[in-house]
């Protein structure tokens, strides 16, 4: 037994995890903001103010499981993934139905090796028990039916599923043939933590191929939620609903970056839902947006930190001169703009640390060459990587000289040296492999994104360095004044997390923020956000329509061997800044920095390759980072499924026709259609949903009944 683990541990492990495919679901009825704006007589607040065009809704008809269904079997059948071939499944949502069943329960009808499910059909049910006690008022919406047989199959459920949401193997590959046994993917569940949940299950799914556990198979994650506020409320106008599902497994299109990962949680009562009989959330508006944006600056720190500490950023260079996209969880569009604008500001906090650093160290060591040399040398990294925020006045002026004399003495920082330090040896295993021995990452990949900014960050110097070591005075968290004497290790943990939070109720460094960084959005953010403006928020899904939009619209020729940087968040408070690495079929990316490796090359004339099509069969790298001439390239020949690329995940989500395909509906039309869905959580069993099935696309699950027993059947039409 032992020799069969030692075995197993000894073979290669899966590469390049990450996510191999990608698949969308949003219902066909939307609501435009400039109508509820109008309804509300608030012009202007919801378009300009929140940043939002439309919010998609769907009836009683539909819900968390149902979109949930419908996203994975529509994933299944557009790339032709069998069944068999998923050995993992993770389920996220904030929009539960039920305190015990999950909602894998429900997607497990996908995966008998008996047949696919078009109807999900209790089993024959058990000696009824009593129902449980239900409201003795029945809302006028409500409507009872006859108990449901046991094992329906409606003339809908017998139907092939195929339609606009679910064109079987889009990317014209078969699924590939079923073994002669196999098990359905138990291992998984659902994963609950409002918004959050979607990342959670992503790097539960990641971490099972990566583990000694893992048996080959391919892990799928799929997010669904449901988004209604209370009528009336300021919250109403943020709605929205939608699900998204992923594969994930080796060799994929979007490599999950295991060094680019900052994290941030506390405890927070500022959005959750109690126990009760209504769809809606306790909401502290206010709250919420200072607990997102919080999280930018918390996630930032630790990211800047973790990369810092393998080498792969030095100090006082920025995250953001990295990343060629900005992906974030998008309660509404306004807020995602905020958050990059407050990424932005802490890489400026990073740069004024570095020379502040500096400045110090040299003036502790008294020398002429120390500040010539160290000062400099940070300060000049710094400031040729990392203008986001350039400096006003004398310290705008200081950094300049730094940046020229730098430059005139021939600095280096890719002499730096590589501190192992907590990221550990793994982490520097990962750099080799995947930057062909380049220890260092440190090229101002993007610097013609940065925009030159005049702001007042008044108070900022508070957290900079002093020249004296050893007991520090640290200040505290914005406007609460004084500070208190603590040892070097716990003064720059303080000192971090005031800094992540600096500021933080400062509408006007917020509204300075979004303008400064304005043509920075266009470049970083926008393209991941043009989709979610239209959806509204979608809870566990929103943060990958995010990801969806940015793929849609840029393709392989756009992103491949570059890396984005993705903000996931959930109230309550656990958020996360991912980096993922695309990898991509086209030689687009490294022909615009005309770099190429002889031995990826000759890695990819393997015929399985998904990345072969491009004439001579020696496919040009990709290369880190913003593509500007003189990153380190990434060795690897690009995924090696043709079911799962940039381009086969460009080419299933087909945005446009889907997006064009949904109907407006009046605002009286969706709070008449909203009224049902809140009515339905109080109606007495056997229920049968109200909403029309007209506004069901062909493809798409469905709820066709309730039973006595509170058991719910889908079917797909
Ligand atoms: C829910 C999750 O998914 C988890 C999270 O991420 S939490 C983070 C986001 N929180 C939420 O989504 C909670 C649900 N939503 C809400 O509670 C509320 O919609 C909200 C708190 C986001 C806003 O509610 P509000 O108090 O009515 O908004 P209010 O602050 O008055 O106005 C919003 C913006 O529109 C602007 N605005 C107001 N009226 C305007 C008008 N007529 N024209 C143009 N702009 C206008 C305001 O100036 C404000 O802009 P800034 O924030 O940039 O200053």
């Amino acid at each position: 037994m032992m020799e069969r683990l030692m075995h197993r541990a000894a073979q290669p492990r899966p590469k390049a995890v990450g996510i191999l495919a990608l698949e969308l679901y949003f219902p066909s009825q939307k609501v435009l903001m400039t109508d509820m704006e109008a309804a509300d007589g608030c012009p202007g607040k919801y378009t300009v103010g929140l940043g939002q065009e439309a919010m998609a809704f769907c009836s009683d008809r539909e819900d968390a499981v149902s979109q949930a269904l419908t996203a994975a079997a529509a994933l299944m059948d557009k790339y032709g993934v069998g069944p068999w071939e998923i050995g993992h499944l993770q389920v996220a949502t904030e929009s539960g139905l039920d305190r015990s069943k999950s909602i894998k329960s429900h997607l497990m009808a996908l995966f008998s090796p008996a047949a696919p499910a078009a109807s999900t059909a209790p089993a024959a049910p058990a000696a009824p028990q009593p129902p449980p006690p239900q409201p003795s008022a029945q809302p006028a919406s409500c409507q009872t039916n006859a108990p449901t047989p046991t094992n329906p199959t409606s003339p809908a459920s017998a139907s092939p599923a195929t339609g606009a949401a679910a064109t079987p193997s889009s990317t014209g590959a078969a699924a590939r043939p079923p073994p002669t046994s196999w098990g359905p993917p138990a291992e998984g569940a659902d994963v609950v933590h409002a918004c959050f949940g979607g990342t959670a299950a992503l790097l539960a799914a990641a971490a099972w191929v990566e583990s000694s556990r893992w048996d080959g198979r391919l892990a799928m994650v799929v997010c669904a939620d449901v988004a209604l506020y209370a009528p009336g409320s300021a919250a109403r106008a943020t709605g929205g609903c939608g699900a998204a599902a992923m594969l994930v497994g080796p060799d994929a299109p979007l490599v999950l970056d295991p060094l680019w990962y900052g994290t941030h949680g506390q405890h927070a009562y500022d959005f959750y839902k109690p126990l009760g009989s209504l769809p809606y959330p306790t909401v502290d508006g206010a709250l919420t947006l200072s607990q997102y944006l919080g999280s930018v600056g918390h996630c930032a720190v630790q990211l800047a930190q973790r990369l810092q500490a393998a080498g792969e950023l030095q100090p006082g260079e920025g995250l953001l001169p990295h990343v060629c996209a900005f992906v974030g969880h998008a309660p509404l569009n306004k807020l995602l703009r905020k958050g990059l604008g407050r990424l932005a500001l802490m890489d400026e906090l990073r740069r004024r640390e570095a020379v502040a650093a500096a400045a110090a160290a040299a003036a502790v060591a008294g020398t002429a060459a120390a500040v010539a040399g160290q000062a400099v040398g940070a300060a000049a990294g710094a400031a040729k990587d990392t203008r986001l925020l350039t400096p006003a006045g004398p310290q705008r002026q200081e950094a300049a000289e730094a940046e020229v004399k730098a430059e005139e003495g021939g600095e280096s920082r890719e002499g730096a040296a590589l501190e192992g330090g907590a990221a550990g040896e793994w982490a520097q295993e990962w750099v080799q492999e995947q930057h062909q021995g380049h220890p260092s990452h440190s090229h101002a990949l993007a610097p013609h994104l940065v925009p030159r900014l005049e702001l007042d960050l008044g108070g900022l110097d508070e957290f900079l360095p002093r020249p004296s070591a050893g007991t520090t005075t640290v200040p505290m968290a914005a406007g609460s004044g004084g500070g208190c004497s603590v040892g070097p290790a716990a003064a720059a943990a303080a000192a971090a997390a005031a800094a992540a939070e600096w500021r933080l109720s400062d509408k006007s460094l917020e509204g300075a923020l979004v303008e400064g960084t304005a043509a920075l959005w266009q470049e970083l953010g926008e393209d991941a956000a043009w989709l979610q403006r239209q959806l509204g928020n979608s809870y566990t899904a929103s943060v990958w329509q995010g990801l969806a939009s940015l793929v849609w619209r840029r393709g392989d020729a756009g992103l491949a061997g570059r890396r984005l940087l993705l903000f996931s968040f959930g109230s309550g408070t656990l958020a996360a800044l991912l980096g993922f690495v695309a990898r991509g079929c086209s030689a687009g990316s490294s022909s615009s920095n005309g770099s190429s490796s002889s031995a990826a090359a000759s890695n990819v004339k393997d015929g399985s390759s998904g990345c072969h099509g491009n004439g001579d069969g020696a496919k040009q790298l990709p290369v880190a980072g913003g593509g500007n001439g003189d990153g380190p390239a990434f060795l690897d020949p690009g995924p090696r499924d043709p079911r799962f690329t940039l381009e086969s995940i460009q080419r299933v989500l087909d945005l446009d026709a889907r997006l064009a395909a949904r109907v407006v509906r009046s605002v009286a039309d969706f709070n008449g259609v909203a009224a049902q869905v809140e009515a339905s959580y109080r109606c007495p069993l056997p229920y049968t949903p109200v909403g029309d099935l007209a506004a069901v696309g062909r493809g798409v699950y469905y709820l066709a009944a309730v039973d006595e027993l509170g058991r719910r059947r889908y079917e797909r039409k």
